[in-house]
């Protein structure tokens, strides 16, 4: 088996360090010619992952012909660039690949997921099938090795068991899903419930808090992700409610971080001013606000962060009216 990750970032090489670790063929592309050079000749990443040493098996590339032989070919890349990826890498398939999306969020302009997106440019005969490889899993961790669980999400059940079978090792355990529209929509909504998280830690509240929101964020995920046709029972597993908890409580979330800076400053607009880094669930904020308002799908926390990040609203005022909307009964799936 010889695989490809395109994007020599966080993700790109903590799953380079998997596949080299499982003894599986794999070379890194990407445009940052400096942590190439890192991978290849100090095997590190200095600059995710400060003094930890890469598996020396893990080869680079500064091309994209290096797809040409692929047999799987990982996408690591931001959504942003997934579709010119795909576009970069085409004039060199000959022959059909599995490419494996780990990308979590949404198309830039037509909003669309990103399997919906990679079938769009990669034609029938040169995809075997797209499998997303998602759910609870921050690459600082599984760089070190710590355990972690994740999901190979596919419509081609064949291609999903080759993605588990290729990945899963003693510290990584991949399960199999079928609920691609579920599972898709799961792992990018979760990361705009992550900036919420963060922005009420930076506030100053605590893990009552945290609780609140991971389980009425549930809900919004469920309402949601029901309605675009994805399976009420995806929710409650890895790309559901298992990436929310992660996303949601950890220090290693770029969502969770930007959060916490926006909600210390009651502002989000040193965020906008000075952020570097792929924090996803910004824009995911964006697509799930304008879809749940078109098909009237009521989503009180992914509204509060909308307006928080697009419309100038004190992260205190969010919390303060998400607090003193009219009292009802709790019921897990309906409105807050
Ligand atoms: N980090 C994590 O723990 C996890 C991330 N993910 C998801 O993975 C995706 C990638 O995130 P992550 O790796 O963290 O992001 P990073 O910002 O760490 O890295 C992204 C990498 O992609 C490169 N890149 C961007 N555009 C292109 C392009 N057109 N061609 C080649 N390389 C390109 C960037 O290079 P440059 O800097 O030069 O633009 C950078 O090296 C996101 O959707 C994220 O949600 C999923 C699970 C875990
Ligand atoms: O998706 C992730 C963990 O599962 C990574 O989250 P962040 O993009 O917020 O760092």
């Amino acid at each position: 088996m010889k695989t490809v990750v395109i994007g020599s970032g966080s993700w790109g090489s903590g799953l380079a360090q998997v596949l080299a670790d499982n003894h599986v063929d794999v070379t890194i592309y990407g445009n940052c010619t400096e942590e190439l050079q890192d991978i290849a000749e100090n095997h590190r990443n200095e600059k995710f992952f400060p003094n930890v040493d890469l598996n020396p098996a893990i080869k680079v590339s500064t091309t994209i012909d290096v797809v040409k032989d692929a047999d799987m070919i990982v996408l690591s890349v931001p959504t942003i660039a997934i579709e010119s990826v795909c576009r970069d890498l085409l004039p060199y398939l000959d022959h059909k690949v599995i490419i494996v999306n780990t990308s979590k969020g949404f198309h830039p302009v037509t909003n669309e997921r990103m399997s919906n997106v990679i079938r769009s440019v990669i034609p029938e005969q040169y995809l075997s099938s797209v499998v997303s490889l998602i759910g609870p899993s921050h690459a600082e961790e599984v760089v070190i090795r710590m355990l972690t669980t994740i999901c190979a999400v596919s419509l081609n059940e064949a291609d999903a068991i080759t993605v588990q079978n290729t990945f899963s090792n003693a510290y990584l355990r991949v399960y199999r899903g079928k609920d691609e529209i579920g599972s898709e929509i799961g792992v990018a909504l979760k990361n705009a419930i992550a900036v919420a998280s963060g922005v009420l830690s930076g506030i100053g509240y605590g893990d009552n808090t945290k609780a609140a929101l991971i389980t009425r964020g549930l809900a919004e995920m469920i309402r949601f992700g029901t309605a675009m046709g994805g399976k009420l029972e995806t929710f409650m597993g890895l790309t559901g409610i298992g990436d929310l908890i992660v996303t949601c409580t950890s220090v290693h979330s770029r969502n969770f971080q930007a959060g916490y800076e926006i909600g210390r400053s009651n502002d989000a607009k040193a965020f906008w001013e000075n952020n570097t880094k792929t924090v996803e669930g910004v824009r995911t904020a964006q697509v799930i606000h304008d879809l749940a308002k078109e098909k009237g799908i009521e989503m009180p926390i992914i509204e509060e962060v909308y307006q928080v990040l697009y419309h100038g609203k004190e992260p205190r005022q969010s919390a303060y009216d998400l607090m003193h909307r009219e009292l009802k009964e709790e019921h897990p799936y309906h409105s807050m």
